[in-house]
Formats: structure tokens, C-alpha cells, sequence
């Protein structure tokens, strides 16, 4: 029997020993770095001349892996063999599958600094941030091992006299999943492992500024007993191969994490019946978020401001989760704003390898100039209170950044930034602050300060986010303990990392036996 689950720890790096454990990972990664990778097909090791490059963003001279690149003939190719396996693996015990999480869980455990030092250097992550992506890796495989497990039985029907009545969970068939580069293992890792221990094959198209940890956690699987064929490793551009898969007749779901842009594509797309199409293509679209931290009069106002920090700031705001967004009641905005930005100006933003900044770079050059263009739009919407600047000459950094006095209807107060920027707005009164909140087309999280109890369940009732939280920051759900996902244009609410997540990948069956 497998022991109840419980969440990785994380790594204390004030400790000397494992401070020089994280450094002699790094070093070891770095032995890795600009090797070539192939894509797998059915098993297979297939090259490409056209590759993907993906570079370490804080600095961009360090290549970390030359990935082949699939093209609408590979993936087609994907395909035939992800339907071709489905036949098989769909009658495999889903015991066999939830025993391949937990074994990758194992081996994952074993080298985590590892894992950590190459999100460090493909994903900018700082150590911190990192760790806590390994964690929350190794936490999916776990914990979706054991729901299988769970689910494996179905679920207690009525039965009369006569007949013996029986509701199971059936797998869907070929699912594509299409994963994000901010949680470059976490998101990738579980949306694959839950598409594959519920009985489907998969073919996973990772985001292309981060496909080699992908990679990597296929070696994983495949070192831990997963058959050939059951999840295909095909790296390629989101538009040509994205769109060849969700349009492809033989998908039957697809599961995406990203933007609001190409969810809301994927979800039109797939809404479409092709020619030879026999279903209704399930689709779990997760995506961007426009989160508020709401901070009433009658609250521990240094909370406030460390929950709205650590937020925004954290890995640079590059989190779905991330408060962008700040609404403080009147009477205490200019105690707390002061304090934000004070605690704003002891941060700083560089290159992660020793562990010396709180934050580090943005992805790319196209993060870079999207974050840059909104600060001088917010330049305009408000007033610029810490940060404003950026340096791309070696990486793609950005520094902190806090705007005062923002309209709620600014641009900077509705758009998805999807970097280290924050800004604050005042209310007259609590009902006015959760309005304001909730004034966003988005709804992904959300958290209230407050010492008031009634303004706690008023919130509860009324702040319409999928994940809400009271007197601490508004990032950072653990899997098994605070299901993730969002309402509105933050996606459909799938839970990852909850209870009911599973059963989107898997159809119930009903069989009725005459005694
Ligand atoms: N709600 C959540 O759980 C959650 C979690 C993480 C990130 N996000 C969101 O993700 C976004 C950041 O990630 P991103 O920049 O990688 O997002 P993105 O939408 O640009 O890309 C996500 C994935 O979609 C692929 N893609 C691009 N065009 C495609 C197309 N036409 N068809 C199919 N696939 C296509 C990309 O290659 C990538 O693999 C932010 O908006 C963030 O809020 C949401
Ligand atoms: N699950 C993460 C956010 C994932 C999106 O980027 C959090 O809760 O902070």
C-alpha cells in the first residue's frame, strides 16, 4: 500500500550543506549544457536539421540545449502512433501506470538539485523558486499516482435485486498537451502524467523557450518502466504544430496552460467538427490571471505589504498567480504603500546562478519589451513609485516596479502583464474594494487582508476567484492542498493538483448486468 500522500519539503539553501549541494549541481548541469536533443516518437529517437535553441534568459549567450523541432509531418506521424498505442494502453491496470508516477516521483527525489540547478538555467528561475518547482513536479506524480488509485474502482452505484449496476471511469483516447514555460516541470510535468496515468497516450508539445526539461522528464518516465508510444515528445512552433494537433480529427482532448490569446484560439478551434472527427474534443484550458491583493482598514499592515511583494515580485511576476493588482481601503493606503515600496527597493534582479538576488530575469526578448512597453504605459496611468527600468544587455532583466494612484479601469489594472510589475489603487470601503477586484475579466486568485471576520466571509461569498486567499500572498498553491484554476477568462477551472482533476481526462461508463 502506498503511504498517504504529503507535499515535498522544500530546500532550506541557508544551509551550508545544501547551499553547496545546489552548487555542485549547477556545476554539473553545466557539463550538459548546448547538447543536442532529439524529439521520441513511439519510442524512437528522431532528429531534426531545424532546431529549437533554447537559451539560459539571464544570459543569453549560454545556449542550453539545441532541440529538434517537429513539423506538421512529425506530428502527424505523433499521431498515428499515439492512436495506434491507445489501443493497448487503455487496457493497462491502472495500477502499472500510478506505479510509473511513483517510481519517476522516486528518481526525480533522488537527483532534485539536479532537476533545480537545470530550471535555474532554462527557466531564470531563482533557487528558491526552482526548488519549488521540482517539489511541485515531484508532488503531481505523487499525488495524481494516488488518485488513480483512488478512481481505479469507479464509483458506488444503486443496484435493484435483479441486476448488478456498475460506474467506472474509461479513458478518453488521444489527449495533446500544451505546456507553459513559467512552471517549465511542475505544469508540464503534471498536465502530461494526468493525461497518461488515466489510460490516454499523449503527445506533448512543451512551450519552445524551455523543451528540454521536457526532454528530461521523459528519460524519467521511460527510466521508470512507461511503454513506448504512450507520451511523445514533439517540441515545435505553438501555431504549426499547435494548431495541425488541435485541429487533428484523432485528438480527443487537449490540455493547455498559457495565455488567454491561445487558450481561447485552442478553444474555438476545437469547438470545430473536422471531416472523420466521431466526438466532441474535450478541451481543460488553463489560462492567464489578473490578481488582486485586497488590503481592508483593520489589518496586520506589514502582512499587507509582504503578501503584496513576495506576489508581485516572485520569479518575477511571472506567475498566473501573481498579484498584479493591489486595492487598499483609504485609511491605511499610504502606510502600506510606503511600505511596499520600501521593501520593493531592498530587492533586486539578476542573474539567479548564486543565489544572491531575490529575482531574476524574464523570459525572452519578447517577455522584455511587452513588461516594457506596459511600464511606460503605466507611466502615463499612474504614478511611478519604485523600479521603471530594465537591462537586456546580457539578459532579459527588469526591475521591480510599483505604481501608485492607478485607475481601477487603467490598462495596467485589466491587462495580464506577466512581469514584475504592480499596481496599487485605493477603495472607500470594503464592498468598494471587492468590487474593484472583482472588476477584471479574469478570475484565477485573489487574496483579502483583514483582521475583520465578517469582511472575511463577505469575501469568501463575493471575491469571484478560483483560488482565494486570507492574510497571506496570493502565489504559491501546493498540490493536494489548494487545488489551482481559475473563473471567467482564467480558464476552465479545471483544479490541478485537486481532487476532481482526473476525471476531465477519463469518461464515465455505465454497465448494467441483468442477474
Ligand atoms: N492558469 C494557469 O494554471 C496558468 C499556469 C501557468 C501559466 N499560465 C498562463 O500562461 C501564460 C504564460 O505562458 P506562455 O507564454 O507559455 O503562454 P502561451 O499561450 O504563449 O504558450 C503556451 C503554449 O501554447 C503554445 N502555443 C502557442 N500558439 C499555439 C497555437 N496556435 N496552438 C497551440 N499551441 C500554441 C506555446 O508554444 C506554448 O507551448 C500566462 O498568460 C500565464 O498566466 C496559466
Ligand atoms: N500554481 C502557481 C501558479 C501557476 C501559474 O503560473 C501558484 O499557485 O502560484
Amino acid at each position: 500500500m502506498v503511504v498517504p500522500y504529503t507535499h515535498e519539503p522544500f530546500t532550506d539553501f541557508t544551509v551550508e550543506e545544501n547551499r553547496q549541494q545546489m552548487l555542485h549541481a549547477l556545476k554539473k548541469v553545466e557539463k550538459d549544457l548546448g547538447k543536442e536533443y532529439p524529439l521520441i516518437i513511439g519510442g524512437e529517437r528522431i532528429t531534426t536539421e531545424d532546431k529549437i535553441v533554447s537559451v539560459n534568459p539571464a544570459n543569453k549567450e549560454e545556449v542550453v540545449g539545441y532541440v529538434s523541432k517537429a513539423n506538421q509531418e512529425l506530428a502527424e506521424k505523433a499521431m498515428k502512433v499515439a492512436d495506434q498505442t491507445f489501443e493497448t494502453w487503455r487496457k493497462s491496470d491502472p495500477k502499472f501506470r500510478a506505479d510509473i508516477l511513483f517510481r519517476s516521483a522516486a528518481i526525480i527525489r533522488r537527483r532534485k538539485h539536479e532537476f533545480t540547478a537545470h530550471l535555474i538555467k532554462e527557466g531564470g528561475k531563482p533557487w528558491k523558486e526552482a526548488d519549488a518547482d521540482t517539489a511541485e513536479a515531484i508532488d503531481f506524480l505523487e499525488y495524481y499516482g494516488r488518485q488513480m488509485l483512488e478512481l481505479k474502482d469507479g464509483v458506488k452505484i444503486n443496484s435493484r435485486p435483479i441486476e448488478y449496476n456498475q460506474y467506472h471511469y474509461i479513458p478518453l483516447g488521444v489527449g495533446v498537451v500544451i505546456s507553459p514555460w513559467n512552471f517549465l516541470f511542475a505544469i508540464m510535468a503534471g498536465t502530461t502524467v494526468a493525461a497518461m496515468v488515466t489510460g490516454n497516450t499523449v503527445l506533448l508539445k512543451p512551450a519552445s523557450a524551455t523543451p528540454v526539461i521536457a526532454y528530461k522528464l521523459m528519460e524519467v518516465l521511460e527510466e521508470a518502466g512507461m511503454p513506448a508510444g504512450v507520451i511523445n515528445y514533439i517540441p515545435g512552433p505553438g501555431k504549426e504544430v499547435g494548431d495541425y494537433l488541435v485541429d487533428h480529427p484523432r485528438t480527443r482532448f487537449i490540455s493547455f496552460t498559457g495565455s488567454r490569446e491561445v487558450g481561447t484560439r485552442i478553444f474555438e478551434r476545437a469547438a470545430k467538427v473536422q471531416e472523420g472527427q466521431k466526438w466532441l474534443k474535450r478541451t481543460i484550458i488553463e489560462m492567464g490571471g489578473k490578481d488582486t491583493i485586497v488590503v481592508d482598514n483593520e489589518a496586520d499592515l506589514e502582512l499587507a505589504a509582504e503578501s503584496i511583494v513576495q506576489s508581485a515580485f516572485g520569479f518575477s511576476g511571472q506567475k498566473c498567480s501573481a498579484c498584479s493588482r493591489a486595492v487598499i481601503h483609504e485609511d491605511v493606503y499610504e502606510e502600506v504603500k510606503d511600505r511596499v515600496v520600501e521593501l520593493t527597493k531592498e530587492l533586486s534582479a539578476g542573474n539567479p546562478h548564486d543565489n544572491s538576488h531575490f529575482m531574476g530575469p524574464v523570459i525572452d526578448q519578447g517577455a522584455y519589451d511587452k513588461i516594457m512597453d506596459y511600464i511606460e504605459i503605466g507611466k502615463q496611468e499612474g504614478e511611478l513609485l519604485a523600479g521603471g527600468s530594465g537591462d537586456n544587455r546580457i539578459g532579459w532583466f527588469v526591475n521591480p516596479t510599483v505604481f501608485g494612484n492607478v485607475s481601477p479601469e487603467a490598462r495596467i489594472m485589466q491587462e495580464e502583464i506577466f512581469g514584475p510589475v504592480v499596481a496599487l489603487t485605493k477603495a472607500k470601503n470594503f464592498d468598494e474594494a471587492i468590487e474593484i477586484a472583482n472588476n477584471t475579466e479574469y478570475g484565477l486568485t485573489g487574496a483579502v487582508i483583514t483582521n475583520n471576520r465578517t469582511h472575511l466571509e463577505q469575501a469568501r461569498q463575493d471575491f469571484h476567484v478560483g483560488n482565494l486567499y486570507f492574510n497571506r500572498g496570493c502565489t504559491a498553491a501546493i498540490v493536494g492542498y489548494q487545488p489551482f484554476g481559475g473563473f471567467n477568462m482564467s480558464g476552465t477551472d479545471s483544479k490541478a493538483g485537486g481532487p476532481d482533476y482526473l476525471i476531465h481526462h477519463m469518461q464515465g461508463k455505465t454497465s448494467s448486468e441483468m442477474l
